[in-house]
């Protein structure tokens, strides 16, 4: 963690669940306690109106899993920024790299749609890292850079906007990297938010993702610059996710 930075735990339910397991997960979440935590959870498109009413009464934040860089216009199936902020979403995730794959993302796309979400008063939770292959290769550091300086639009650190570190290879596989290899990890997004954004970026929290469960949340949260963590499997289980946010 980050002294002074207060950590947001936050789930992915990605592509998961009907709609009654939905508010039944939300109304379990909220129900919960995670004192000194920012909770969110970001349900598929069709469960964020639901959602976002099982959660009315509580301090559980609503997100999205993505946006389009445009505020309106002729794009069919896509959901624009403004959409979300008007339903109550507070956070979208972009650049995910199951979108980066299944839709072709670039950092100039995941950059855009940050801008979109910035405009709509929506903190954007960028995602970035490395495939296997590029860790092997020595390359992880170098990769993650290059996606920071491509995606972060200006105005991010303003906005309180979040960097969720998953490496590829470690998103549902149960395998995570060292802990020594986290730790560098976000020292170096550190380093690389602080170029970019100068003081402001000391103070943006860094999530770190990727088979994060509560068995390993307590020794990976307590990590120097991990300010959190982005959960897909852990997070559809209301128990496992508030286990993992009350590690600290
Ligand atoms: O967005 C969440 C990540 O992709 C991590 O997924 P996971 O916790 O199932 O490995």
């Amino acid at each position: 963690m980050t002294p002074g930075v207060r950590p947001l735990i936050a789930g992915n339910w990605k592509m998961n669940g009907t709609l009654a397991e939905a508010i039944d997960l939300a109304r379990a979440v909220a129900a919960g306690e995670a004192p000194g935590v920012d909770l969110l959870v970001c349900p598929p498109f069709p469960h964020l109106v639901p959602v976002a009413g099982a959660l009315l009464k509580s301090e559980v934040a609503l997100g999205a899993q993505d946006c389009h860089a445009a505020a309106s216009g002729a794009h069919t199936g896509d959901v624009a920024a403004p959409m979300l902020a008007d339903l109550g979403a507070r956070y979208v995730i972009l650049g995910h790299s199951e979108r980066r794959a299944d839709h072709g993302e670039s950092d100039a796309i995941v950059r855009a749609k940050a801008e979109a979400a910035l405009s709509a008063k929506l903190v954007p939770v960028v995602c970035v890292g490395e495939s296997e292959a590029q860790r092997l290769a020595g390359e992880a550091e170098a990769v993650v850079a290059t996606q920071l300086a491509g995606s972060l639009p200006d105005g991010f650190a303003a906005a309180g906007g979040v960097v969720a570190y998953e490496p590829v290879w470690a998103i549902g596989t149960g395998r995570t990297p060292t802990e020594a290899d986290i730790a560098a990890m976000h020292a170096r997004i550190r380093a690389e938010l602080q170029r970019a954004f100068g003081e402001a970026g000391s103070k943006l929290r860094i999530l770190y993702g990727g088979s994060l469960k509560p068995g390993n949340a307590k020794a990976i949260l307590a990590l120097p610059h991990v300010d959190g963590g982005l959960i897909g499997g852990a997070s559809l289980k209301a128990a496992d996710f508030l286990a993992i946010a009350t590690a600290y």
